[in-house]
């Protein structure tokens, strides 16, 4: 009986929550209904455009958060590796404007004439005095913002050679030093990166092997012969002793060895292309508001029309003469072999074109710097210059009647020394760059996608953890025994060429070239620093003496007053 009434309670009970969730199922469907007539109402009291609009900028505020915390989270993944830096001090610059300032207050201090007899400051420092400031607070390796970009300043030499050793594609060369210049690079080997790059080092690099610089020598010996004959010139009409601005000479030296290293007996074909070159070279130099907002380099403002002009006519002249080529028996010069190579790749005038450039850029001003560099040096080191000068002599036999060759240059110890100890102190490129194109590790570090990595070449040769206490001085006989035993850890603390997979392709070719000059300049002249010499090394891309360099030349075999 109570079973029956509880059945009847619970059935009467399940109709009136069956008639109850009817209701609210109505209720339900009505409250849904109002809900999509509201949002109706909603779609037709505001337009679609502006539902739109509104989700358009919520993405792109999230899109400006993620921007705008990016800096903070990568500072946090480096902290978490124990790497530290200055803090940037407004998030469009980073740490730019700091730089900036440093830099004036540097300048406003006038150049320092910081030359000295036995050794030289550490130039670096004035040169870039926010590294300087900052590796003492942050010690070797430390971060900083380049706008919005995290820069790694690396002289830890574990992490340096960890850069050297890597030979991944996801690192290469920043994709700022690109930007804007591609009428000056295209996309030659020097600033290219990944598969198209990995492809055109392949082709150029057996260009410059020391077996084809051995064939080399006397186009170079025959490239010094107006440096030459103006300097006796010179010296013969002041009856003595020449005041001599040599850089602009050994500059001129330096064009002409890779005019006809790079386009044979077409080398004064080849110097129009350079000259053009360096015209434009000049001009994409010239400080502009265009080159800072990248879409006005496609306005036709006078200046861009002169850019596209020589962009064309160089392009032009370096595809008429390898026309010419084709159609002639094969030169086995740079030209030459880069035509032939080209058929394989993805766009072959591009390829060839671009490469030209590259090469004139990477080859000229370099081993000019450096030839004027240790001239330099052997004027304000007599003693040094006297037993470079006895080697040469001794090598080529006859008072040095005879032009050097292949073999004699590399018999000239002395003078290789010379050369490396003035890379050392001067080294032409102070940076090797590299950016990380995804998360990557090197050794212990965790470098996120993005970042730049900067081993400051020149304050690196400088450092006396591995050179010693005469860092700062001249001494090429620390050279005596080779790198391993002139420093500690040579792998990281000499590199004036660069690192790893990205070292520099002509480093035979600038090394012969500098000892052929300085061969046949000290077989003829004797030569010291002019009074008037200025010693102010200057960053112009280069480190670059900032007032040239004035020599007093004389014969070999005279003294300072001209007499024998
Ligand atoms: C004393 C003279 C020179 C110095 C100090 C020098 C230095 C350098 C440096 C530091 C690099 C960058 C390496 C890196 O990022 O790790 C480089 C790259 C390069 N250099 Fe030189 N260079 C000199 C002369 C030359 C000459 C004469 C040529 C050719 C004729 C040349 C061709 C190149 C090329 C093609 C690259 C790009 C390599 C690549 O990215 O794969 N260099 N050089």
């Amino acid at each position: 009986m109570r079973e029956r009434e509880n059945i009847q309670t619970h059935r009467e009970r399940g109709r009136k929550s069956d008639t109850e969730s009817k209701k609210g199922r109505e209720r339900g469907g009505r409250i849904h209904l109002c809900m999509v007539q509201e949002s109706m109402m909603t779609m037709e009291g505001f337009p679609l455009s502006l539902v739109l609009v509104g989700s358009a900028v919520a993405v792109a505020y999230l899109c400006v958060a993620a921007w705008v915390s990016w800096p903070r989270r990568v500072g946090e993944i480096f902290r978490r590796q124990g790497i530290d830096g200055p803090p940037p001090s407004s998030f469009f610059s980073g740490n730019l404007s700091e730089m900036q300032a440093r830099l004036h207050a540097v300048a406003d201090g006038g150049a320092r004439d910081d030359f000295q007899r036995d050794g030289f400051d550490d130039y670096c420092k004035r040169i870039f005095p926010y590294f300087d400031k900052w590796r003492k607070a942050y010690g070797d390796t430390y971060l900083y913002w380049l706008r919005q970009r995290p820069a790694l300043y690396v002289t830890d030499p574990e992490l340096i050679s960890e850069i050297g050793r890597c030979v991944s594609l996801d690192m290469g060369k920043p994709t700022y030093l690109r930007k804007g210049q591609e009428p000056l690079f295209g996309g030659g080997v020097l600033k290219a990166n990944g598969a198209c790059w990995a492809r055109q080092r392949k082709v150029i690099a057996p260009e410059f092997y020391m077996a084809k610089v051995r064939g080399m020598v006397p186009l170079m010996v025959a490239a010094a012969q107006p440096l030459l004959r103006s300097w006796e010139a010179a010296v013969d009409g002041a009856k003595g002793v020449a005041a001599l601005d040599v850089d602009a000479d050994v500059r001129s030296f330096s064009f002409d060895v890779i005019s006809r290293a790079c386009f044979g007996t077409d080398h004064s074909r080849g110097r129009e292309i350079f000259l053009r070159l360096r015209a434009l070279s000049g001009l994409m130099s010239e400080p502009s508001v265009i080159f800072a907002i990248p879409s006005l380099r496609y306005l036709p403002t006078a200046k861009n029309r002169r850019i596209w002009r020589l962009t064309r006519e160089i392009r032009s002249l370096i595809l008429d003469l390898a026309r010419g080529r084709r159609a002639a028996t094969a030169e086995r010069d740079f030209l030459g072999s880069i035509i032939e190579s080209s058929g394989d790749q993805p766009r072959p005038d591009d390829f060839v074109v671009d490469n030209c450039k590259n090469i004139y850029f990477a080859g000229h001003e370099t081993s000019a710097v450096t030839a004027t560099w240790c001239l330099m040096l052997l004027a304000a080191h007599p003693e040094w210059q006297d037993r470079a000068r006895a080697e040469v002599l001794e090598v080529c036999g006859g008072g040095g009647a005879a032009e050097p060759d292949f073999d004699m240059v590399s018999r000239m110890k002395t003078l290789g020394m010379v050369v490396q100890e003035t890379l050392r102190l001067f080294p032409p490129s102070s940076f090797v760059v590299r950016e990380t194109f995804r998360d990557m590790r090197l050794g212990r570090l965790h470098a996120p996608k993005g970042t730049y990595l900067f081993v400051p070449v020149s304050a690196v040769h400088h450092d006396k953890a591995s050179w010693g206490p005469t860092a700062s001085r001249f001494d090429p006989g620390r050279f005596r025994d080779g790198v391993a035993a002139a420093c500690k850890h040579p792998q990281a603390a000499f590199m004036p060429f660069g690192l790893g997979a990205r070292t520099c392709l002509g480093q035979n070719l600038a090394i012969v070239e500098v000892k052929t000059l300085l061969a046949v300049v000290l077989a003829r002249f004797a030569f010291t620093l002019s009074p008037d010499y200025r010693h102010s090394p200057a960053f112009r891309l280069i480190i670059e003496p900032e007032f040239g360099l004035r020599l007093l030349v004389r014969r070999v075999g005279t003294t300072q007053d001209g007499c024998n």
